[in-house]
């Protein structure tokens, strides 16, 4: 799960086609050429980094399995907006503070670099030269210098991270649990925002969960947690957390926030537990006091699996903006029962569930003629290098619109 910035636009949604720099056009073609063998790149990188500097290995989990493709995946994101110099750095600035965490230190990114370049000497030979190298070289020092400078600033006013402690566990079905925690120190974020997560069970492996509410006075936050098969901190958090557990927090990240400089309305995909920032959303909105149509569309594979429908459908009967239609698979899936409602042109969307979901519902949107500009959701680096501005299958073709049902 990444930050999702948008893009910039026409105002008809499509993205404008921008020249490639220079620097751009090399750092593609490579990424091009390392893409059918990226795993072993991956391999080759961390090998390399830590035969070079040993101090480094203790500060990555155990197990790399989960870590080897992160490097890769934020690499591309990067590359993928070298050119979009405001979309690049608000990723860059995450990532940035977000390393704090971890313990990453300014000297850390030299030898980082070093080993990016030399991972990709090896594997690039095709396209390799001297001036591709130096393509690299500048936009690696790009990257860093933006990602240091973010850690630099943000250190002056937060923690590297927050201690939390379980104040309550509920589980909600046999693999869900809300949890509570209390953070050691105020904890700011916007709803809509996720946090990175570490368990006592499990160091220096951290995992995404988005905040299931809007900030609450008493300073609370909770979480919903699914045990996923061979999922170590989610079934950890399921089946072992208790109140008093200690956890650790990273910084709020993510940008699926509503914007309250406008009186939009909002279109909410929420699937499985990615109901949870969904509600926040909803919070926030009743909070600013708006009167903004709100729809949402809240997925699970089964009636059981809807574990949270109860306060959403509290909500729907406090709030006479708020709409809620629960989609059971035997309805059909998430993204094609959007289809079957609208219009969605005037809404500004927002998207939140398994990867799948998002990735066939942002198409569904599209096709249904929600502006790119005005859809939101968590996985930038996942989607970036396969979107494109044509819907794929899977969008909203055929729609009837205004077949909103009445409540
Ligand atoms: N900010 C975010 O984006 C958040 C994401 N999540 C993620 O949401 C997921 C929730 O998992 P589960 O509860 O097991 O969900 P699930 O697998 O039970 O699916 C939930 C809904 O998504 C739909 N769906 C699933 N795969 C689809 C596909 N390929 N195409 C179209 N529709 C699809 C299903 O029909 C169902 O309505 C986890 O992967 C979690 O990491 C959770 C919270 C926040």
């Amino acid at each position: 799960m990444m930050d999702a910035p948008t893009t910039p636009k026409d105002g008809t949604g499509a993205r404008i086609p921008e020249e490639a720099s220079p620097d751009a056009v090399l750092v593609r073609r490579t990424l091009a050429e390392i893409a059918p063998v990226a795993d072993q790149v991956t391999s080759y990188f961390y090998a390399l980094l830590f035969v070079r500097n040993p101090e480094l290995r203790e500060m990555f989990p155990a197990a790399m399995d989960t870590q080897r493709d992160r490097l890769l995946k934020a690499l591309l994101t990067a590359a993928e907006h070298l050119d979009d110099a405001p979309v690049l750095t608000a990723y860059l600035e995450n990532l940035g503070k977000g390393h704090r965490k971890y313990g990453t230190k300014a000297a850390h990114y030299p030898a980082v670099g070093e080993a990016l370049i030399g991972a990709l000497v090896r594997y690039a030979t095709a396209s390799w030269d001297a001036e591709t190298e130096a393509a690299w070289v500048r936009t690696y020092t790009t990257i860093s210098q933006i990602m240091i400078d973010a850690a630099a600033e943000n250190e002056e006013h937060a923690p590297a991270w927050w201690q939390a402690e379980v104040v309550s566990h509920d589980l909600r079905t046999p693999d869900v649990a809300v949890v509570t925690l209390r953070p050691d120190q105020p904890y700011p974020f916007l709803a809509g925002q996720y946090t990175t997560l570490e368990t006592p069970w499990w160091p220096r492996i951290w995992r995404h969960y988005s905040f299931a509410s809007a900030p609450r006075p008493d300073g609370l936050l909770s979480l919903h947690v699914k045990a996923v098969p061979a999922g170590w901190v989610s079934n950890a958090l399921v089946h072992r957390a208790r109140p008093g557990d200690v956890l650790r927090l990273g910084p709020p990240a993510g940008s699926m926030t509503v914007d309250h400089s406008t009186d939009s309305g909002l279109l909410c995909l929420g699937g499985g537990t990615g109901i949870a920032p969904i509600r926040a959303l909803v919070e926030d909105v009743a909070e600013h006091g708006d009167r903004r149509p709100v729809d949402v569309f809240y997925g699970a594979r089964s009636g059981h699996d809807l574990y949270d429908i109860d306060t959403m459908l509290r909500l729907q009967k406090t709030f006479p903006w708020l709409s809620v239609h629960p989609v059971t698979e035997e309805q059909g899936r998430l993204p094609d029962a959007v289809c079957r409602y609208g219009p969605w042109e005037e809404r500004d969307a927002y998207l939140s569930g398994p990867l799948g979901m998002v990735r066939r519902g942002v198409d569904a949107l599209r096709g249904a003629g929600v502006p790119s500009d005005r859809i939101r959701h968590d996985f930038l680096a996942e989607l970036t290098p396969a979107s494109g501005d044509q819907p794929r299958s899977g969008a909203c073709m055929a729609r009837t619109p205004s077949m909103l049902p009445s409540r």
